[in-house]
């Protein structure tokens, strides 16, 4: 499915003195199947696009394109809620919004919000939290029992379990330990390529944009500055700087080693070999 938008632009408290131009005129477009990350410095207006793209705020100009749904100044609930079943959201700290009182409920209720019997969105829960190594003796356990990435593994279950054809993750490793957090990350990249769907990542940690975005797109104060593959955008360290961005350490070692006269073409971050080194120095530091 894509994702178009056109000539976006995101005024908050439009018509007071409290007026805020969020986006301005941003045009752009999600590919079906790609893993995106959306960054910039604090306020460029990452977390006010992403809502655009499920119907949770809705244009002041121009239009928002899901597949053959259109999101627009006027567009009616139904359209949004049909937007809403193609395109899931991980917000922040996801597991704040865990409520019910086992884990197996908890990952029912999107399902049977989208209007699927007790038995289908059972099956679709049980699915789920076994692709994310939930053990079935656990699902009738209380989700509060578990620890803050246990936590916010079942979130994530409850909105796969819904099965987006999008899915737009908002800083999703933010306060994990560093072993939560690559499984975290790890998790979002197996979907991708297991479901094949579209993965809208906004974060600030350049050395998961590094490691695991196809495409990169930069915004700043509301417009996009530059897009496109990631080896591009984020071994141009002048371009992260200005932005405020950290330079990621995969960019900083290979820069270090030309700087010594090893030198590689390109950041050989496709080569199994780089990727191997890489995972090993990456999960010796998360011990
Ligand atoms: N509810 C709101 N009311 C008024 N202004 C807002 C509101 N939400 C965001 N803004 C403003 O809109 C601009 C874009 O904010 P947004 O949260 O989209 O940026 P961001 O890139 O996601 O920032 P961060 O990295 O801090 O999450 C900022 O100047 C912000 O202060």
């Amino acid at each position: 499915m894509n994702i178009t938008v056109d000539g976006l632009t995101s005024i908050y408290h439009a018509g007071t003195p409290f007026e805020h131009i969020a986006l301005d005129h941003l045009t752009t477009t999600f590919e079906p199947g790609k893993y995106y990350a959306i960054i910039g410095r604090t306020g460029s207006g990452k977390s006010t696009l992403i809502q655009h793209l499920n119907g949770l705020i809705l244009p002041t100009e121009g239009e928002v394109q899901v597949g053959d749904l259109t999101l627009g100044k006027k567009t009616k609930q139904r359209i949004i809620h049909q937007v809403k079943k193609h395109v899931g959201m991980v917000f922040q700290f996801p597991e704040h919004q865990l409520f019910d009182e086992t884990i197996l409920k908890d990952v029912m209720f999107g399902p049977l919000n989208m209007g699927f019997t007790e038995a289908e969105a059972q099956a679709r829960a049980e699915k789920y939290l076994s692709l994310l190594g939930v053990p079935e003796r656990a699902f009738g356990r209380s989700p509060f029992d578990l620890s803050g990435g246990q936590m916010r593994k079942i979130a994530i279950a409850g909105i796969l379990a819904m099965e987006p054809e999008v899915l737009i993750v908002d800083e999703p490793t933010a306060g994990l330990d560093p072993k939560s957090h690559i499984e975290v990350m790890e998790l979002f990249k197996r979907i991708q390529q297991e479901f094949d769907i579209t993965i809208i990542l906004v974060t600030h940690d350049m050395n998961d944009v590094f490691e695991y975005a196809d495409e990169v797109k930069l915004l700043a104060a509301g417009g996009l500055i530059r897009e496109g593959p990631t080896e591009d955008i984020l071994t141009d360290e002048l371009l992260l700087t200005d932005h405020h961005l950290e330079i990621p350490d995969i960019v900083k070692l290979t820069h270090d080693l030309e700087r010594k006269g090893i030198v590689f073409e390109t950041v050989p971050r496709n080569t199994e070999a780089f990727i191997t080194l890489y995972r090993e120095w990456r999960d010796a530091r998360a011990q």
